[in-house]
């Protein structure tokens, strides 16, 4: 067992990529000599030499573009794009060829690569460097979807995308890259991409969550204990935005009649709005309460000094729990 953050989860997956799977090549800006602008690719170059692990130009277009041509002759890409807010060049390649060309060649072919970014707020960042555009991605068909929580699932779930026959986004929580550390094996392992994970039983209320809110929702439960509020939650970290777990949210919502669904995201359009949408249609006569949402605001994120009041805090999640738990029809 090792006691590694979520970047050093990530290094050690991806070594353990490398080490296992002689296709697996690793770029992107400053990823090879520095090892990434937040270091997840350190001392990889290094090992593996610059053949498997290189520096890239700033052109994140061909960044992806390349990949396309490396993924269908055998290679395995795992591209680092240096924030999901410098993502959107690669749309073009992304939405147009890789996640089509399984369809496109009837099989034939395949675009298996792993693309990696940064995402989300909550650093205090500058323009470009807090976007949560997943229900974006998600929306592209073709397309797998993740987002870790812990340094547990990022490893697990980097290596099931480095393995994936098909392109998987792995977008990763910059707010939680080195906010806490956890024990985690040193095999190589991998997680089921598509399962969520059940963080706590209960029965009063669902919650769906992911990526760094799911700390926040954590705090959440914990300062309702505080208050003395007998209050059992069922919370749900979903892990996989495409495929999403639908099973484990239906039977949990069935067992509360109450569903809330917590990311930073901005709220139109959202995974919210899918899940809740899901829900409706598959449980609509156990619920309780309407399946409630806290969200970011449809607004580009705030700078530095705004940024706050955009992200879901704790005390935001405690306010919406007791009013889905008062409301009455
Ligand atoms: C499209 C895009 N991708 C990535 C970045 C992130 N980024 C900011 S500075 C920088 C490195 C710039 O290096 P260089 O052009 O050599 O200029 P220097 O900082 O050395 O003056 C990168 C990759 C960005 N700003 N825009």
């Amino acid at each position: 067992m090792a006691v590694l953050n979520n970047i050093q989860a990530l290094t050690h997956a991806l070594d353990l990529a490398m080490e296992k799977h002689q296709n697996v090549i690793v770029y992107g800006e400053d990823a090879g000599y520095e090892g990434g602008v937040f270091r997840a690719t350190v001392g990889l170059q290094q090992k593996y030499g610059e053949e498997r692990c290189f520096d890239a130009p700033i052109a994140e277009a061909t960044l992806v573009g390349t990949a396309v041509g490396m993924a269908i002759n055998g290679l395995k890409p795992v591209v680092e794009i240096q924030f999901e807010g410098f993502s959107y060049p690669i749309i073009q390649q992304l939405f147009t060829h890789v996640a089509r060309m399984r369809n496109r060649s009837r099989g034939r072919f395949t675009c298996p690569m792993v693309i990696r970014m940064p995402m989300g707020g909550g650093i205090r960042a500058l323009e470009h460097h807090s976007e949560a555009m997943e229900a974006m991605f998600a929306h592209n068909p073709g397309l797998k979807v993740v987002i870790p929580s812990t340094p547990f699932d990022t490893k697990g779930l980097l290596l099931a995308a480095v393995e994936s026959p098909d392109p998987v986004l792995f977008l990763e929580p910059t707010k939680i890259y080195r906010a806490f550390k956890q024990d985690i094996p040193d095999e190589y392992y991998t997680l089921p991409i598509g399962e969520g994970y059940k963080v706590q039983e209960g029965t009063d209320v669902t919650i769906v969550t992911y990526g760094a809110q799911v700390g926040d929702c954590e705090k959440a439960i914990e300062h309702l204990k505080g208050e003395g509020k007998n209050i059992s939650v069922d919370l749900i970290d979903l892990r996989t935005i495409q495929p999403w777990d639908r099973e484990m949210v239906i039977e949990s919502v069935k067992k509360t009649g109450r569903l809330i669904v917590v990311h930073e995201a901005v709220r139109s359009f959202s995974v919210a709005a899918e899940v809740i949408a899901t829900v409706n249609e598959k449980s609509f006569e156990y619920l309780k309460a309407p399946c409630a949402r806290v969200t970011g605001y449809d607004i580009i994120v705030p700078f530095d000094r705004g940024e706050h009041f955009h992200q879901p805090s704790v005390q935001k999640i405690v306010v919406k729990i007791k009013e889905v738990l008062d409301y009455q029809f």
